[in-house]
């Protein structure tokens, strides 16, 4: 049961380690997006999520977790949707992390409730790139052979173009569209509203949109309508 992931156009992350108020929240559940994501790379905690995942489901909007660290592992989300960053360094982030979980969990988990990203990220002054320890220094080639192994070798159903925290080179991402034929594009990274909402949508699957919501509310809420046009 993937709710209709193949379909999703937007989605929101939210992250459990920034205030947002009841207000703010209220606005992002109704905005019309397809999905509110939680995750994020640093300070995320199983009462942080917890707190985040009960406010959200006052609503109906479906709520994805996106899993951080072990000890964020929080049941109760309608999809689990666990990272596999292809291009760190410290194989911890690959492999290891996601070693340890199915070691603690796995005799208890609803597999249909897991979906894998296969993560390439670009931003190598992101907080994730930091943690990952990510290779940023790419050429386009080797982007196009992370997503090809991904769709291909590791059959993720996401590939996550992951340029968090400044907007992307849009002909690559588009470019990297261009290849998938099973897995679906996630792009995000500094869309901060409707205009780079639009050119992103128009290059990948799915936009994905964090930091603007903190930075700025109704530009954030306004990247919604922008995708549907
Ligand atoms: C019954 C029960 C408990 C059910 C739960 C089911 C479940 C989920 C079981 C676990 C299954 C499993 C295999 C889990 C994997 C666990 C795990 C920790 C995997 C590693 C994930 C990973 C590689 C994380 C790396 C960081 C990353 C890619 C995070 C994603 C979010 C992200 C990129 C946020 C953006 O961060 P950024 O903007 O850079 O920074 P800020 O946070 O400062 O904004
Ligand atoms: O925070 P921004 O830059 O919008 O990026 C969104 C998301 O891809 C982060 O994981
Ligand atoms: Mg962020």
């Amino acid at each position: 049961m993937h709710l209709r992931m193949d379909q999703w156009k937007h989605a929101f992350k939210l992250d459990p380690d920034r205030d947002l108020s009841d207000d703010a929240l209220e606005k992002i559940c109704l905005s019309g997006t397809d999905a509110v994501m939680v995750g994020g790379s640093t300070g995320v905690t199983f009462d942080n999520t917890v707190d985040l995942l009960a406010r959200i489901r006052r609503y109906e909007v479906p709520c994805v977790l996106e899993v951080s660290n072990r000890e964020a592992i929080v049941p109760g989300f309608d999809l689990f949707m666990i990272p596999i960053v292809l291009n760190a360094k410290n194989t911890d982030w690959i492999v290891g992390q996601q070693h340890g979980a199915i070691k603690e969990y796995g005799a208890i988990l609803d597999w249909k409730q897991m979906m894998t990203e296969g993560y390439i990220i670009m931003n190598g002054n992101s907080a994730v790139a930091n943690v990952t320890e990510a290779d940023v220094k790419l050429s386009l080639k080797d982007v196009e052979a992370y997503a090809r192994l991904a769709e291909h070798l590791f059959r993720c159903p996401v590939v996550y173009l992951e340029y968090s925290g400044i907007f992307g080179d849009m002909e690559w991402v588009r470019r990297i569209r261009g290849l998938l034929s099973e897995s679906r594009l996630f792009y995000g990274g500094g869309i901060d509203g409707p205009d780079k909402a639009r050119e992103a949508a128009q290059a990948a699957h799915t936009i994905v949109v964090g930091n603007a919501v903190y930075n700025d509310l109704e530009q954030a809420l306004a990247t919604v309508k922008a995708v549907r046009e």
